[in-house]
């Protein structure tokens, strides 16, 4: 009989990749994050994923900032870390010798035209270094391919690329995937697992009904949404589990999938009056409720 490939997101579906804390693990064993942030107008949203990447598990978590930024970061970020990051070189040595897992680009990062060799370099193994496992590609980061999409995919495409998380909303959907969005032939379902295909990347197609799907076909539909969800920056956070979940080993599919299904239950738990930045210390409940299931 054929494996199944279609699934509900339960935690039964991620639980066997679910990161287990070593006894002798020290905080980069346990998973180093980088955020890259935008300029002085737009750190919020690169703060908001660096968060939730700590507060999901992630050992060290590190935004990287223009040097405009670096003086709002600093008042505001105390457990998180900071380094100014100029040139894509400098992006990839720190993510090479500070072996960092899993990165989290787009969230606030504005139409900063360097991001066309940040990608294919953080894709690129050789670059990126062996410790580093995947990138979460969000918001202003998939708006900058909507003129060129191929650029992106065939990044993605490479032998050995690194894993590729892309978190579309409908919106972000359509500009990257105009084609498949405007299929009417076709289901949600139907659209996210031919996005995945033809982007060589997980894709979580975001909304009431999250879908989330893999190159190889498996697809993974959410259930436990909640509108609270609909609240600036919630998004941000979402991209910033995915990378802690995934800094700490959990292959991209299961992670973007736990990502998915913890961030509305941190919702549903918050209740009314929630905005985005409630979500990440809503966390250690989620977990600890996850670990006694
Ligand atoms: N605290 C911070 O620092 C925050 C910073 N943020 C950062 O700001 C940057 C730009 O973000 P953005 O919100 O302006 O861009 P985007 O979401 O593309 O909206 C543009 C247009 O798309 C459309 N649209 C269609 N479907 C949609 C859908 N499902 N959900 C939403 N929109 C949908 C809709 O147009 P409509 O279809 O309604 O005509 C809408 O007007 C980005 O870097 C982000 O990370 C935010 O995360 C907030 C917190
Ligand atoms: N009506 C809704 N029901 C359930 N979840 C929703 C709803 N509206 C938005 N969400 C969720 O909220 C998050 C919004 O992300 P996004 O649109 O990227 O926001 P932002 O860019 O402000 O961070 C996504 O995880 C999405 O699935």
């Amino acid at each position: 009989m054929p494996e199944p490939t279609c699934f509900e997101n339960t935690p039964e579906l991620w639980r066997a990749s679910w990161p287990r804390l070593a006894v002798d693990t020290h905080k980069y064993r346990r998973g180093h994050v980088a955020v890259f942030s935008g300029g002085l107008a737009s750190t919020g949203a690169a703060r908001l994923a660096a968060r939730a990447s700590a507060r999901i598990g992630a050992g060290a978590v590190t935004v990287l900032s223009p040097p405009d930024a670096i003086l709002v970061h600093a008042v505001h970020l105390t457990s998180i870390m900071l380094r100014k990051t100029e040139t894509v070189a400098d992006a990839c040595a720190f993510i090479r010798d500070r072996k960092v897992r899993a990165a989290v680009l787009g969230p606030g990062f504005g139409d900063d035209p360097k991001i066309y060799a940040l990608v294919p370099a953080l894709l690129d193994r050789r670059r990126s270094g062996e410790e580093f496992h995947g990138l979460v590609l969000d918001a202003d980061g998939l708006t900058a391919f909507e003129d060129n999409p191929d650029a992106l995919f065939q990044a993605a495409e490479k032998k050995g690329a690194n894993a590729l998380v892309l978190t579309p909303h409908e919106g972000e959907f359509h500009r990257l995937f105009p084609a498949i969005a405007e299929d009417t032939g076709l289901s949600k379902l139907d659209k996210v697992r031919a996005a995945a295909r033809s982007a060589n990347a997980i894709v979580v197609y975001k909304g009431p009904d999250t879908v989330i799907a893999a190159p190889d076909g498996r697809v993974a539909i959410n259930m436990n949404g909640t509108p609270l969800l609909a609240t600036a920056g919630s998004g941000d956070v979402l991209a910033g589990m995915a990378a802690g979940l995934i800094a700490q080993g959990m292959p991209a599919f299961e992670g973007a999938a736990a990502a998915v299904w913890l961030h509305a239950d941190a919702a549903r738990r918050f209740g009314q009056g929630l905005i985005a930045e409630d979500l990440p210390g809503m966390l250690p409940e989620v977990l600890r409720a996850l670990a006694k299931e």
